[in-house]
């Protein structure tokens, strides 16, 4: 491990010369006083060289070199996986459909947002989109790593497809929903090269925070010299710009960036990829998870299983109008329903299919989530409908008919079952509608959510499960899958008000979610993870994005983010502590000469003024480069409570950083102060 670090530092050292330039450097006002410095003792040194000047200036552009290099290592280990991903971004060529239904060959950078494309199998996809016709099997290894092939299907919560990914099987069409150079895969290379990397909220403030401390320094520094000249020691430039450089928070100032870079970094280890380093950090301060139950909780493939009529309704019947209404149904659902009956005896080439549907004048009805069904009005009049219990029996006494109670029992034993009820109704023409009974779908919960969750639980994260289905299914998945809560029933504005409920008071909230009803909860919640298989809508309103799909991964994240926070308050600690015990380290070597009685504090015995300051020097940059291992992997997460946490990271990091450099600038002056000439 170290190393392969020493190797990745050598390498990277190119990088870190590169960043010398002042140009880069002003992010960091700490390491631009240090720059600052550096050029003034290098005039210096020129014009009257000695052994300390020339000494002092090595060692802080040393320092200088050391804080790059931190960020140049950070970076690099970002730049291997994006020239993987580059590779993968090879020229495609697409087959574009024309309005007309013909198809051209088109380079994958001419395509516009809203074309449509067929991809079929052996090809690779030319641009991310949703797929709106047929089914595949899709290998992502590309994108994800995993080389098992995923399905892909129009209509439902699994439809994105992306760019630069091979299909396996089948034909699809795609619709593009993203424009030339702004795919998935360049915002991923963008993402872990740190292209894109913006400082985060608690950046600016802790930049801050050290920006003052160092104008503070800078003011106290100046002050000494009336005071040298006074007692009758007149102190140097170069001393002056040393004992600067040591009292200054550099440490931090050189890791801060590593810190952040390093964080995302880990994110992308575990196939998560976060488009802003600030939903990293709330992640390290979540208090409630809320997941949409199909597709995120459950495999997310509800299948029909069973038909069961209502009394006094024929099988035959049931099957009929559940095909029917699901015939222009795109959904997963609707597929399955179809494919069902059908494998149940539906006679589909006398009811005809959609296109004949179509062409004989019925009208389909589209599921939406706010109206939970969805249907087909037929050209003799006849309407069909399929949907939630609620939403079809208000329909069917709204137009006039009524609900039979036996509907109830069956609905609620498949609810109860933690399957979900799809009523089916319908009205002959012109006659109120009726009930006809009820599919079962089906949806299995993935294995080991419950430990899972317990696991967010000591963590002090709520987990909370909304989804659209009704309160007995809600009920039962959130038992089987252990959540906390449940909201059932919900619409899109439901759980954007649930998630806005739950922020009053600064509490921060995670969501994780497939689907495009997800979406508007996704961008607000903040830390939204969208699951790659969910839709282009969702990808693209969260702030985060699982390659994995892996509901559970937000445990992950949120040690991640906590890890985050905890390492840069860890070696912020440890900076400052070390830059007050710096000056009490040497400033009583330094005044020896002026005021003997400060011998007594001289308890370091270091062996003379110079050798303490070019001491106190390496030392500061040194441990810049002791310090990248440890802001690269992160200070060790334990679910600790925050307050144990603290004090031990105080003890841990605030004693260290007062100890560490007594003990190391004694050790560095037993080996300067062999210098001749010193
Ligand atoms: N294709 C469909 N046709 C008619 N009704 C449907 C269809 N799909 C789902 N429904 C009904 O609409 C309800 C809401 O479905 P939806 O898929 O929007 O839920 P959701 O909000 O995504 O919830 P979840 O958290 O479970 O994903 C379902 O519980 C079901 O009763
Ligand atoms: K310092
Ligand atoms: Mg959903």
């Amino acid at each position: 491990m170290t190393s392969s670090l020493a190797l990745t530092a050598w390498q990277n050292l190119p990088a870190a010369f590169a960043k010398l330039d002042p140009r880069h450097l002003w992010r960091s006002p700490v390491i631009m006083v240090v720059w600052v410095g550096s050029v003034l003792t290098t005039v210096l040194s020129v014009l009257d060289p000695s052994v300390f000047s020339v000494g002092v200036t090595v060692w802080l552009w040393a320092t200088v070199l050391f804080a790059n290099l931190a960020e140049a290592v950070a970076e690099g280990r970002g730049k291997a996986q994006a020239d993987t991903l580059r590779r993968t971004r090879t020229e495609t060529t697409a087959r574009r459909l024309a309005a007309d239904g013909t198809e051209e060959e088109v380079p994958g950078t001419a395509l516009a947002l809203g074309d449509h494309v067929v991809v079929e199998a052996g090809q690779v996809i030319p641009g991310d989109g949703d797929v709106v016709e047929g089914v595949a099997t899709v290998d992502e290894s590309a994108i994800t790593g995993e080389s098992a092939p995923v399905i892909r299907e129009s209509g439902g919560d699994r439809c994105a497809v992306t760019g630069g990914t091979t299909v396996l099987s089948d034909r699809i069409v795609v619709r593009i929903t993203s424009k030339p150079g702004e795919t998935f895969i360049d915002r991923m290379i963008a993402l872990v090269e740190g292209a894109s990397r913006q400082k985060t909220p608690n950046e600016i403030a802790l930049s801050i925070l050290l920006t003052t401390l160092t104008i503070i320094f800078v003011l106290a520094v100046g002050a000494i010299q009336p005071m040298a000249v006074y007692s009758g020691q007149r102190l140097s430039m170069v001393v002056l710009v040393a004992l600067l450089v040591c009292l200054i928070p550099t440490t931090i100032g050189a890791l801060l960036s590593a810190i952040g870079i390093a964080g995302m970094d880990r994110l992308v280890q575990r196939n998560v990829l976060a488009m802003s380093g600030r939903a990293v950090e709330a992640a390290g301060d979540v208090s409630t998870l809320l997941l949409d139950k199909t597709g995120t909780i459950t495999y997310g493939n509800r299948r029909a299983s069973e038909l069961v009529p209502v009394h006094s309704v024929a099988r035959e019947e049931l099957a009929r109008a559940a095909y029917l209404s699901s015939l222009a149904d795109e959904t997963p659902e609707g597929r399955s329903i179809v494919e069902y009956t059908v494998e149940d005896g539906v006679d589909a080439s006398a009811l005809g299919d959609v296109t004949a549907l179509r062409r004989a004048g019925a009208e389909v009805v589209e599921f939406s989530a706010t109206t939970r069904m969805s249907g087909v009005d037929l050209p003799d009049g006849a309407r069909v409908r399929k949907g939630a219990g609620s939403a079809v029996s208000a329909w069917v006494r709204e137009n006039g008919g009524t609900v039979g109670s036996d509907l109830e029992v069956h609905v609620d034993g498949i609810s109860a079952s933690g399957g979900t009820p799809l009523v089916v109704a319908e009205a002959a023409p012109g006659e109120a509608p009726r009930v006809l009974g009820v599919v079962h779908l089906k949806d299995v919960v993935k294995p080991g959510m419950a430990e899972r969750f317990a696991q967010l639980r000591e963590m002090g994260i709520r987990t909370v499960m909304i989804t659209g289905d009704n309160p007995l299914t809600a009920k039962a998945i959130a038992e089987e899958a252990g959540v906390d809560d449940y909201l059932a029933e919900a619409t899109p504005e439901d759980k954007m008000a649930l998630i806005k409920k739950e922020q009053e008071g600064g509490r921060l909230v995670a969501m994780t979610g497939d689907g495009t009803n997800d979406a508007p909860a996704l961008a607000q919640a903040d830390v939204g993870v969208a699951m790659n298989t969910g839709t282009s809508a969702a990808k693209e309103a969260g702030n985060m994005v699982d390659l994995d799909s892996d509901p559970t991964k937000l445990i992950d994240v949120v040690a991640i983010g906590k890890q985050l926070l905890i390492t840069r308050g860890a070696l912020t600690t440890f900076s400052i502590a070390n830059d007050v015990a710096k000056y009490f380290a040497i400033i009583p070597a330094m005044f020896v000469g002026v005021f003997p009685g400060l011998q007594a504090l001289n308890v370091m015995g270091l062996s003379s003024p110079s050798s303490a300051m070019l001491s106190a020097v390496i030392f500061n940059a040194l441990v810049i480069v002791a310090l990248i291992p440890l802001a690269l992997r992160g200070v060790r997460y334990r679910p600790l409570s925050a307050h144990a946490m603290l004090r031990r990271n105080l003890l841990v990091y605030g004693l260290g950083g007062v100890v560490v450099p007594f003990v190391g600038i004694k050790a560095i002056d037993l080996v300067v102060s062999l210098i001749p000439g010193l």
